[in-house]
């Protein structure tokens, strides 16, 4: 039979596509993409990635599983050492200071994100708010085996792309997609239904987030 994750990546897919297709991910590719636009994603992406990584222990908190535990503490740590701690060297680069990270606004896409999966959480099942981590580390992990071949003339852009194709990113997206497996081995039909449809949202945003930095997306005044 085919594996769970098999199951809502080839669900996923037409939206996944469009991410790969998306001006953003073209551009970012072809060094073209304006600094500006890599600052605004920059900045609300240190908010998601915070929250990423704040939902890890508390989804940790409350599933049954210890193994389950153990790899979603091990990923918040790793999400500290690894993709948030590249990101310093970009805000070094791009002079982004800690008062304008703190000051910037969250734009309503980054922040339904979040929200969607805290309430996965808390209005669903630690199970539904596994699956909906899963997107955020295999779409970029997907992108960058895309992207790097290719590579960006961007050195910046190229030091992008190397984080979500290494070896260490793509171990934690394995062990993310083996932990969302055995999570739907555990529950019901129905619970899957739920945890399937919080993995395509996740997807939807994924999409929407790229949109969201090419257009400096601010609430309406
Ligand atoms: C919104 C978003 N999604 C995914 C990733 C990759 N961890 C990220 N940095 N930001």
């Amino acid at each position: 039979m085919m594996a769970f994750t098999d199951q809502i990546h080839e669900l996923a897919t037409p939206l996944w596509q469009q991410s790969f297709e998306h001006p953003f991910i073209q551009q970012i590719s072809g060094g073209t993409l304006p600094k500006s636009v890599f600052r605004f994603y920059l900045l609300q992406d240190r908010y998601y990635l915070s929250e990423f990584g704040e939902l890890h222990e508390q989804i940790a908190n409350q599933l049954a599983d210890a193994k389950g535990k153990r790899f979603l503490l091990a990923g918040a740590q790793g999400l500290k050492d690894g993709e948030m701690a590249v990101r310093e060297g970009f805000f070094k680069t791009l002079n982004i200071s800690a008062q304008e990270i703190k000051t910037t606004p969250i734009a309503p896409t980054a922040y339904n994100y979040v929200n969607h999966m805290y309430a996965a959480l808390y209005r669903g099942t630690p199970e539904r708010a596994v699956a909906g981590l899963l997107p955020c580390y295999w779409l970029y992990n997907e992108i960058g085996k895309q992207l790097i071949s290719q590579g960006s003339p961007d050195s910046l852009y190229q030091r992008w792309i190397e984080t979500y194709d290494s070896d260490d990113y793509t171990d934690s997206v394995d062990q993310m997609i083996e932990l969302t497996n055995q999570t739907a081995e555990r529950v019901s039909d129905s619970e899957r239904e739920a945890m399937t449809a919080t993995f395509l949202r996740s997807s939807a945003y994924e999409l929407d987030f790229w949109q969201m930095a090419l257009d400096q997306e601010k609430w309406e005044a």
